[in-house]
């Protein structure tokens, strides 16, 4: 065994307390790193490996960052999902014989960092604490750069934890390591890398200690374990007080509209799905907040809409008074705008870390606070008023902040320079004797000038030798000999002190260090003085956050024309005129098509929408629910009018590639969801599902779409929208009495389709799939040959009529089975088999798309022919490069979806095309991908690869593959071709 030198073996002790961390060991004016952290740090932060002897067999691996630069590098290790122990000296070196004691003051967790850039302005950081106690589970969440606490707790339901967690997208997680693994497992949606922490202790006294025992007693037992677990990891990683926690918003779970992860994703409240950006989503474009503690605010409440109507109608109120005001909205908006961010500033002045600049923030932000009260109390409406009666001016810590502090003050509060004149009498005295001394020294120099003849004598003063005399080389021989001590040789000059100059710097550099200690000391005790006041200004940060997101919510309303709902008890829902608020904003020629909802007992309350790919099904779905929602967080709605009963859960199950991330499959997750909806939903929940039961072959699909429909009809009862490509479906209507069918309204004339977005009763007829392929620039060979095809497929098949009779007959699975030759299979199976074709055989020799030689199969169908229903718009207008839509030639729908398909100018799926649009789009990204070089010779074993894997995949497969499916096989077979 190694015997290390007293150095080495103090870190390894200290390194013993924090094994998960990076452990920053303070020496001199480094911390350093050794052994495995020194390995793994270099690596990280990109910085010089060395080594050093500490006593062992071999050199110790060592690194270092310098200790006053060493928060950047801090930074980036947390940002990296580490964590980082901060070991201090704990005596003074220059004072101590021997070694200095050391010891952790801090370990700093993605979840507890107080600084930095990965706390974003309107973001809160939140760590999470989860548990599970005789059945309950509960949940903890705070953000120490706020002082915000939540607890809840509810029957143990890993579902029901998951959906809280991915409220707060925590940075952190801590609780069981059994049970963190469970949640774990499944990957909540979100993006966000979470640090999962597994910490068991509990310190029920602090816990005690720090909320007061009044409050705890009142905490269910869950709640108060949970809190206790959180707060003993609190205190054994911070190591100081957390005075900013001192209120516990304790909350039902029940008491807000759930909003599963993936719920809260596929309606795309806080960001997108496909760029996980704010851009794009319902908070990008509600959020006309003017201070960051109303931003969060207006986050929390879209992640979580109310239940009760009082508590709806109590913010509508308030909104539809400043929607009407836009003067008072305009000056409270003007007060709001120069008030920082007093939760984070009250954070941080509990925290220890608050300077003058903040305690000066903290003043200018209160000065506003009288005027934003005024305008609340004299406002005609009664939350506004209600808020004004609540806000505590604070205008005594105002006041000393006033008196203390300088208004300019610097970064550092070790340096003095801060405190205002006259607010301390000693510090007056000494600052007085300090400028006298300086005095004294300019007078020092014209005397000395004087008594030496040298003009160019200076009297200057550095940080190692204190003040001197200088005098230039060349005037060194008019320096009279004696009283001149020398202390410094320069290249030109030679530095002196006398006598008299070394007993008056003693005097200033001790006045200038009572100076800054007592600035310091001073400082100290006014941000205790605040530090106790703490909980004042947390409620005033809330009122304050409150009038914001009223603003807001009436700027924004008032802005895109919304509507105040009626909020109802009963259960009809009916929107006039509805609009998807963010595909709206963003279509920028006012072009959005509204439409009614009507979802009642009497006139159906499950509406089966067919249509065709890109017709706007998805974004109508969504505008139901989101007009739900934003009734729900107490805002205007995107509709003339709306009566929205008060929904308790809204379920989606729209969308597919995204969730292969989770590494399940796609109708796995379908199936998942769907098992969830059926557990949990109730008579007053919304279902949204779109393309039901499209994962899997086209008869089990139909099964399972039939049978979940029956289930939410017969059995949940509760209100929904289903859309489906399986028009087959439709039948429906005749059997289930709350069905009703709808379809989005498509024009056909000569060649072109033109997408109406209007939603019209009864069943649509076609998909237009293959029309939709070639707006998305799949090359011009692979549409001609999938008309082509569809068109023999069409001739083989019987009219879906037979297959409605069998599954009206209640013939179940076996029957509906056979509808596998349906038009929707044929049309996904021809643009399967000539995208395989295309990618095998264009490689080779790329024909030229529009050539009709190009493909014996690839005659166009034209209008009116085969079924009558299929328009291949690409007989007339595809001819040149695969990609080029004619323009003189195009409706004005394909000039927009071929623009936005192209530029792919916006991310969001609600307003980037269709889910159908994008696959298509990979498809022809595909083609477009392959090489060009060596054509001809690849050209014949590249047919027969395609040939081959078109044996092997067989017609009936082909017929229920989905375009994801087909784009595994195009895949594979680009590999076979480049094995070759
Ligand atoms: N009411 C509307 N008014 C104007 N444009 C709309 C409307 N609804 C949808 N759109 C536009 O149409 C595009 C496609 O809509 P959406 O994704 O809802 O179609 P879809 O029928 O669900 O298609 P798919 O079945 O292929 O997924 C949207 O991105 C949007 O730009």
């Amino acid at each position: 065994m190694a015997k290390y030198t007293p150095m080495i073996e103090q870190y390894l002790k200290v390194k013993e307390g924090a094994k998960d961390a990076f452990l920053f060991f303070r020496l001199g004016d480094f911390y350093e790193m050794f052994f495995e952290d020194a390995l793994l740090a270099s690596k990280e932060l990109e910085i010089t490996l060395t080594g050093r002897e500490g006593g062992g067999d071999e050199r110790i691996p060592m690194c270092g960052v310098p200790y006053h630069s060493a928060e950047g590098y801090i930074q980036r290790l947390i940002e990296k999902g580490y964590k980082v122990a901060i070991c201090e000296q704990l005596d003074d070196p220059a004072t101590t014989k021997g070694m200095v004691r050391r010891d952790i003051v801090r370990v700093v967790t993605p979840g507890t960092v107080m600084e930095g850039r990965t706390l974003a302005d309107k973001n809160n950081n939140y760590l999470v604490c989860v548990t599970e106690l005789d059945g309950m589970a509960a949940l903890a969440a705070c953000d120490l750069t706020t002082g915000e606490l939540y607890v809840t707790s509810s029957p143990a339901s890993e579902e029901g934890l998951r959906g809280e967690i991915g409220i707060y997208e925590p940075a952190e997680i801590l609780g069981d390591g059994e049970l963190l693994e469970r949640l774990r497992s499944d990957s909540l949606p979100g993006g966000k890398p979470i640090v999962y922490t597994p910490w068991e202790k509990k310190d029920e006294e602090k816990a005690r200690g720090q909320f007061g025992e009044a409050v705890w007693a009142r905490l269910e037992r869950e709640r108060a374990q949970c809190l206790s677990i959180l707060i003993s990891y609190l205190n054994e990683t911070q190591r100081r007080s957390l005075g900013q926690l001192s209120h516990i918003s304790s909350y039902e779970p029940g008491n807000f509209m759930i909003l599963d992860p993936f719920t809260r994703r596929n309606l795309e409240l806080t960001e997108t799905v496909r760029e996980r950006s704010k851009k794009g989503s319902l908070l990008w474009l509600l959020d006309r907040t003017e201070t960051s503690m109303g931003a969060r605010l207006l986050r929390r409440r879209i992640d979580k809409p109310l239940l009760q109507r009082h508590q709806i109608e109590r913010r509508l109120e308030a909104v539809e008074h400043l929607y009407n005001q836009f003067i008072l909205r305009e000056e409270l908006r003007l007060a709001l705008k120069e008030i920082y961010d007093l939760e984070r500033l009250t954070g941080r002045v509990a925290y220890g870390s608050a300077n003058g600049r903040d305690l000066n923030a903290l003043k200018l932000s209160l000065a506003q606070i009288p005027s934003l009260k005024e305008l609340c109390l004299s406002s005609a409406s009664s939350t506004l008023r209600e808020l004004g009666e609540a806000i505590d001016e604070c205008a005594d810590l105002r006041e000393i902040i006033e008196k203390a502090i300088i208004d300019d003050p610097p970064v550092s509060i070790r340096d003095g320079g801060m405190i205002r004149p006259g607010y301390h009498e000693r510090l007056d005295e000494l600052r007085e004797a300090g400028s006298s001394g300086k005095r004294w020294i300019a007078e020092l120099e014209a005397k000395e000038r004087q008594a030496t003849g040298i003009k160019s004598l200076k009297i200057g003063f550095n940080k190692v030798f204190g003040y001197y005399i200088e005098v230039t080389r060349s005037n060194l021989s008019s320096l009279p000999e004696g009283r001149y001590e020398r202390k410094q040789t320069l290249a030109n000059a030679e530095r002196f002190v006398t006598p008299e100059l070394k007993e008056k710097e003693a005097l200033i550099l001790e006045a200038q260090d009572k100076m800054t200690d007592l600035e310091y000391t001073l400082f100290s005790e006014l941000r205790d003085r605040l530090c106790a006041q703490i909980p004042r200004l947390q409620r005033l940060a809330e009122n304050v956050a409150e009038i914001d997101v009223y603003q807001g919510l009436a700027a924004v309303s008032a802005e895109h024309r919304f509507v105040k709902p009626t909020l109802t008890d009963g259960y009809d829902l009916h929107v006039e005129g509805g609009r998807h608020p963010v595909v709206e904003a963003v279509l920028k020629d006012a072009s959005f098509i509204a439409n009614d909802s009507s979802l009642s007992k009497q006139n159906g309350r499950i509406l089966l929408i067919t249509g065709p790919n890109m017709a706007g099904k998805s974004t109508y779905m969504r505008q139901v629910a989101l007009i739900c929602i934003l009734a729900q967080i107490g805002c205007f709605v995107p509709a003339d009018k709306a009566e929205i009963p008060v929904i308790d859960r809204v379920f989606t199950r729209i969308g597919a590639a995204d969730d292969l991330i989770g590494g399940q499959s796609t109708f796995m997750v379908e199936m998942a969801d769907i098992q969830l909806m059926t557990e949990q939903a109730t008579p007053r929940s919304l279902i949204i599902i779109d393309e039901l039961g499209r994962g899997t072959s086209t008869g089990e699909g139909m099964a399972i779409a039939q049978a979940v429909i029956e289930y939410v009809h017969d059995v949940i009862g509760c209100k929904a929208l289903v859309s489906t490509h399986f028009h087959e479906l439709a039948h429906m209507e005749e059997m289930l009495e709350g069905l009703r069918n709808y379809s989005m309204a498509v024009q056909e004339s000569g060649d072109k389709v033109q997408f109406l977005r209007k939603l019209i009763p009864g069943p649509a007829d076609s998909s237009y799939g293959i029309y939709c392929a070639r707006l998305a620039g799949l090359p011009g060979s692979i549409i001609d040959r999938a008309y082509g095809l569809l068109q023999n497929m069409e001739q083989m098949t019987s009219p879906a009529g037979g297959i409605r009779e069998g599954a009206e007959n209640g013939a179940g699975i076996t029957t509906i089975r056979e509808a596998a030759n349906t038009e929707a299979s044929t049309r996904k199976a021809a643009i399967t088999e000539a995208a395989i074709r295309e990618a095998a055989a264009g490689i080779a020799t790329r024909r030229d798309a529009g050539s009709p030689a190009s493909s014996p199969s690839a005659e166009p169908v034209g209008a009116g022919a085969g079924a009558g229903r299929i328009v291949n718009p690409g007989a007339l207008a595809a001819e040149g490069a695969p990609k080029a839509v004619n323009p003189s030639g195009e409706t004005d729908y394909q000039r927009q979806e071929a623009a936005a398909l192209e530029e792919d100018h916006f991310s969001s799926s609600s307003a980037s095309g269709s889910d159908f649009g994008s696959e298509v789009v990979q498809l022809s990204i595909f083609g477009d991908e392959e090489p060009r070089r060596g054509r001809k010779g690849a050209g014949q074993r590249e047919h027969s690869v395609a040939d081959d894997v078109m044996a092997a995949v067989g017609a009936a497969d082909l017929m229920n593959m989905t375009p994801l499916q087909a784009m595994q096989l195009l895949n594979d077979l680009k590999m076979k071709i480049r094995a070759k």
